[in-house]
């Protein structure tokens, strides 16, 4: 069956539809990263979002219970250059096309992914969809226009859970974790559990007192979707985190600590997603490979979207100095902070690598250790 990309600017890319008969809008966007398609598709980050990959052939090695981030698929719609439903790789437990199409998910093939995606790289992440054939273009335009923007929409709303839930063996012994649940992916979960913690996911509008109240040895703010200036009822509660315990914060969570410590953030052109994303260590000067997925970044300490030098930069915030702790070497833009005066630091990028490359998973390490430092 034929079908379409339509974006909110007209282009239009003609492809072959398959997953299930039905169309799908949000914000378009891209990721470079070769593998992960299930990791990527089930990543409550990508809620409001139709992911184009690429990588030329997706599907290639299946799908499996091991790789799912959630427990649903939360993109839109898959759009590839080809797709493959192959079952009998080693680990597959279905075929990529049969699991879209049980999963209810739209997908479209045969598409000029390399020219959609220079379309996006210069003229930015827009609104869009994919439409059946059957869906005339002046239909397809109203449906996208209907869309809200990515900028200035709360998607948290929409992936948060609504009880909380517990994670680990209370009999290890490990540290205490008590995680803002806004959207997070299980590869983070396993990481803290595989270290001996308990991890507790907590509704995004928790109070900070419920949570304070928890016995935690640590915080931790999760990756998650939409827009990280529309979070203010999160960067209150985090205000009043901040400085009781070690304070850990994953892409949103990064983007939401740096809000509450006084930094602004906002929207890149097209993002960063995929795997292979080098980011310098400031402190060390090391380069780390690194796997990515937003749409959004921190505005630097001195207003600057993109930083002209090297240096650790530092500055003083309402919970003392704060340091730059990384940096982006594609684009210059913050990466990383460190708290300097209470135990805290983010990154804007995923350590967990679910997918990508296993360079910066040392920072779950380095955060146990300063959890054990401060207990
Ligand atoms: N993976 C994430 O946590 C994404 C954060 C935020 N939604 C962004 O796009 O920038």
């Amino acid at each position: 069956m034929s079908g379409y990309v339509l974006l909110e600017d007209g282009t239009r890319f003609d492809g072959d539809y398959v997953g299930a008969d039905v169309h799908a809008t949000g914000e378009v966007v891209f990721t470079t990263g070769m593998s992960g398609y299930q990791e990527s598709m089930t990543d409550p980050s990508f809620a409001g979002q139709l992911i184009t990959f690429t990588y030329p052939h997706i599907g290639n090695y299946g799908v499996s219970q091991s790789a799912m981030e959630s427990d649903r698929v939360w993109a839109r719609a898959a759009i590839m250059r080809e797709a493959t439903n192959r079952e009998d790789a080693p680990d597959a437990e279905a075929g990529w096309l049969d699991w879209l199409t049980d999963c209810g998910v739209p997908a479209i093939t045969g598409v000029d992914t390399r020219a959609l995606v220079m379309h996006i790289r210069d003229a930015g992440a827009m609104r869009g969809g994919i439409f059946p054939a059957r869906v005339s273009e002046d239909e397809a335009r109203q449906m996208i226009a209907a869309e809200p923007t990515m900028a200035g929409s709360d998607f948290v709303q929409e992936v948060t859970p609504e009880t909380m839930s517990v994670h680990g063996a209370a009999n290890v012994g490990g540290p205490l974790i008590v995680a803002i649940d806004t959207g997070i992916k299980l590869s983070i979960v396993k990481n803290f559990v595989s270290r001996g913690a308990r991890v507790e996911l907590h509704p995004a509008r928790t109070p900070a007192s419920e949570l304070l109240d928890r016995g935690a040895d640590a915080f931790f703010l999760a990756n998650g979707p939409g827009d990280p200036s529309t979070l203010d009822y999160v960067v209150d509660t985090l205000r009043d985190l901040i400085g009781q315990k070690p304070t850990f914060g994953i892409c949103l969570g990064h983007q939401l600590m740096c809000r509450a410590v006084g930094l602004e953030t906002f929207k890149l052109p097209f993002g960063h997603r995929g795997a292979n994303h080098p980011v310098k260590d400031l402190q060390t000067g090391k380069i780390e490979i690194t796997s990515q997925n937003h749409g959004f970044a921190v505005v630097g300490p001195g207003g600057q979207h993109t930083l002209d030098t090297d240096e650790p930069l530092r500055w003083s915030t309402n919970v003392g100095e704060a340091q730059l702790s990384h940096l982006n070497l594609y684009d210059r833009t913050v990466e990383g902070l460190t708290l300097l005066d209470v135990p805290g630091g983010t990154v804007q990028y995923h350590p967990e690598a679910g997918p990508g490359p296993h360079d910066s998973l040392y920072l779950f390490d380095r955060f146990l250790t300063q959890i054990e430092a401060a207990a």
